[in-house]
């Protein structure tokens, strides 16, 4: 179904580190999904310095669709993807925050879902899951798909924060709770995301799910590697602790 035009204005937050080849096509469908549902929205790309001149293409695109759809909020160096969205979040305008990768993984088709499912309960939060209903993910080797199932389930475990999909990173929020979550929240790398949901839990807020198909990356490689899969583990076993 798709949602009706509101005074609603939704903030994307979009992480980049290395994308030049990916950035101009998810803005144009993201353009292309707002524009169609009559939705009003801005993109704000924050890029870490990344080397292959992805700054340069978010500068060349915000000349293209105008400074109030493309917003750049660039940092000095690779600084990780949980305070990339605190960092987002800043100079948001929208009283709606949309958080995705900006690699295509995170279809925007599935935008006007989630807008209709936080309309419908007015949720607090809508996440995507990748391992419930019609949700799924292509392209990953066997490797991938057990890490990314262990760091769930590991989760699901420990903390019990009774979502299906705590790693994943396609989301919508309420401004005004993405705010107050992220105030409370310690990780800095991709543990954030779990801890995100477990701090939503904490304060009662009202979580949905939507069911997501997760597609590999075409373009440029994924920079979860050896160091982030530990960090997790790390961040993981200091909130167990803490919490
Ligand atoms: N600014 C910034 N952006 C970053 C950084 N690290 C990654 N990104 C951006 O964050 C997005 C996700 O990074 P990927 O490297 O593509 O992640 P992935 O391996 O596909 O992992 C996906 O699945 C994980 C769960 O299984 C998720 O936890 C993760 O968020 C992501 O959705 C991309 O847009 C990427 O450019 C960083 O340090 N800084
Ligand atoms: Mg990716």
């Amino acid at each position: 179904m798709a949602p009706n035009a509101t005074t609603d204005r939704y903030s994307v937050l979009l992480p980049t580190y290395n994308e030049r080849e990916n950035l101009p096509i998810i803005v144009w469908m993201l353009v292309k999904v707002f524009t169609e549902h009559k939705l009003d929205f801005e993109i704000i790309v924050i890029d870490d310095n990344s080397p292959d001149g992805t700054l340069d293409v978010a500068k060349r695109l915000q000349d293209l669709y105008g400074s109030d759809r493309i917003v750049l909020r660039p940092r000095a160096g690779k600084l990780g993807l949980g305070t990339a969205y605190v960092h987002g979040i800043k100079n948001a305008t929208g009283n709606f925050v949309i958080i995705m990768d900006a690699d295509m993984s995170h279809h925007p088709k599935f935008i006007p879902q989630f807008i209709q499912k936080q309309r419908d309960g007015n949720c607090d939060i809508v996440t995507g899951t990748r391992y419930a209903g019609d949700g799924g993910v292509y392209g990953w080797d066997l490797r991938r798909k057990l890490t990314s199932r262990g760091a769930n389930v590991l989760a699901d475990v420990l903390l019990s924060p009774g979502v299906s999909d705590l790693t994943g990173s396609f989301r919508l929020y309420k401004k005004h709770v993405l705010a107050k979550i992220i105030d409370s929240t310690i990780s800095k790398g991709y543990v954030f995301q779990m801890e995100m949901m477990i701090r939503a839990r904490q304060f009662d807020y009202s979580i949905a799910e939507v069911p997501i198909t997760f597609v590999d990356r075409v373009y440029g490689e994924s920079k979860l590697g050896a160091n982030e899969i530990i960090g997790y583990l790390k961040g993981l076993a200091t909130l167990v602790v803490s919490v």
